[in-house]
């Protein structure tokens, strides 16, 4: 290959990064990582973004800094270059971890992702303590109580600033909403509560908006069909992962609704997994409005169907279970 003759950075005219907020990827250079990192180059509010992963972040980061859009794109390699990563960054998103295979459930995933969770939320503690946190790691419904605990250990723990990714299940709700309802799903509006895993993923579909009606045979179709999006993912790539497309898509929406409330937007209101009141366990999923300082009001479940409160009680069974795993892990 034929060299091309450097011009060294300082001498360069640019100016550095332009105004706007600094957005880390850790697990950049995985099947989630990749096309998020695609999707925050492209986000006008991203000034700097840092690809981390402990694989490969040389290349994709070459291949993404190529695009000309604004942020300023530099990569991070292995656990030594993790501070570095880290360090000024308003926003960490967290794809980092081993995926499903068919016949798994997230939980399967625990053994190796917990570990890998503790060490990045550590990094974050030390290098970035005010950065509004996202998790997207399996499984989210232990992964963030790790992460939980890893900060009030640190002594940094806030826990507006801490977020569980639950938006692919309202995205998949929304698109098998639409569907069934023959409605263009960008204008379908499901809240989906509990948390992200199997059961306890809880479409509320007495709540969608545009108001509507479903026949039982519907709900139970659409229920069931949301709870288990991710394991059809997993069975049609066969061994090769889960989805990572719409995930990418899903992280790349939240990550926005984040910026844009630390921006100081008003009115942003999207469902995660949070530290809650909102029933007796100490992490659920709701719709919160986000704003400067994260998440700024957990909103109430709103009425529940006989149906639905059904679901939420098998739900909340589950997900006390997940959360003390996550919380022994780091206690034990
Ligand atoms: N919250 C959600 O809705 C969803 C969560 N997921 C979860 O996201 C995670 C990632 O999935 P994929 O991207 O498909 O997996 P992948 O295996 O394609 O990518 C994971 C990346 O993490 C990196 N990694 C591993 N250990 C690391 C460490 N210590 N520090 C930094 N990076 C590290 C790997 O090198 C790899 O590049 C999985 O746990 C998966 O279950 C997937 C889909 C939806
Ligand atoms: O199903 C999986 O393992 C990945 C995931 O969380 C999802 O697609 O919702």
């Amino acid at each position: 290959m034929e060299e091309v003759p450097l011009l060294r950075g300082s001498n360069c005219r640019a100016k550095g990064a332009a105004p706007g907020f600094k957005v880390a990827i850790l697990g950049a250079a995985g099947g989630i990582g990749q096309p998020l990192a695609l999707l925050m180059k492209m986000n006008p509010l991203v000034s700097v973004l840092h690809l981390y992963d402990v694989v490969n972040t040389p290349g994709v980061t070459a291949d993404i800094s190529h695009m000309n859009t604004g942020a300023v794109v530099r990569g991070f390699l292995g656990q030594p270059q993790l501070e570095n990563a880290l360090t000024g960054m308003d926003l960490v998103v967290i794809p980092a971890g081993v995926p499903r295979k068919p016949g798994m459930t997230r939980d399967d995933l625990f053994n190796i992702n917990a570990g890998i969770v503790r060490t990045l939320c550590e990094g974050i503690a030390k290098c970035c303590p005010k950065a509004i946190v996202n998790v997207i790691s399996n499984p989210v419904n232990s992964t963030v109580p790790i992460a939980a605990e890893v900060f009030k250990k640190a002594g940094t723990y806030d826990p507006k600033r801490l977020l569980g990714v639950t938006t692919l299940d309202v995205v998949r709700a929304n698109t098998f909403v639409g569907e069934v309802l023959g409605l263009d799903p960008r204008e379908v509006n499901v809240p989906v509560v509990g948390g992200h895993a199997g059961v306890t993923i809880l479409p509320l579909l007495s709540q969608v908006n545009p108001a509507c009606s479903f026949t039982s045979e519907e709900v139970n179709h659409l229920t069931s069909r949301i709870q288990n999006g991710g394991t059809e993912v997993v069975e049609a790539k066969a061994g090769a992962g889960s989805a990572t497309l719409s995930m990418a898509y899903a992280a790349a929406k939240f990550a926005d609704a984040c910026l844009r409330g630390l921006r100081g937007d008003a009115g942003i209101v999207e469902c995660s997994y949070v530290a809650s009141q909102v029933t007796e366990l100490p992490f659920f999923a709701s719709k919160v409005r986000l704003g400067r300082s994260g998440v700024e009001e957990i909103l109430p479940l709103g009425p529940l169907n006989e149906f639905e409160r059904a679901g939420l009680e098998k739900a909340k069974k589950e997900l006390a279970q997940s959360i003390q795993k996550g919380v022994t892990f780091i206690n034990k």
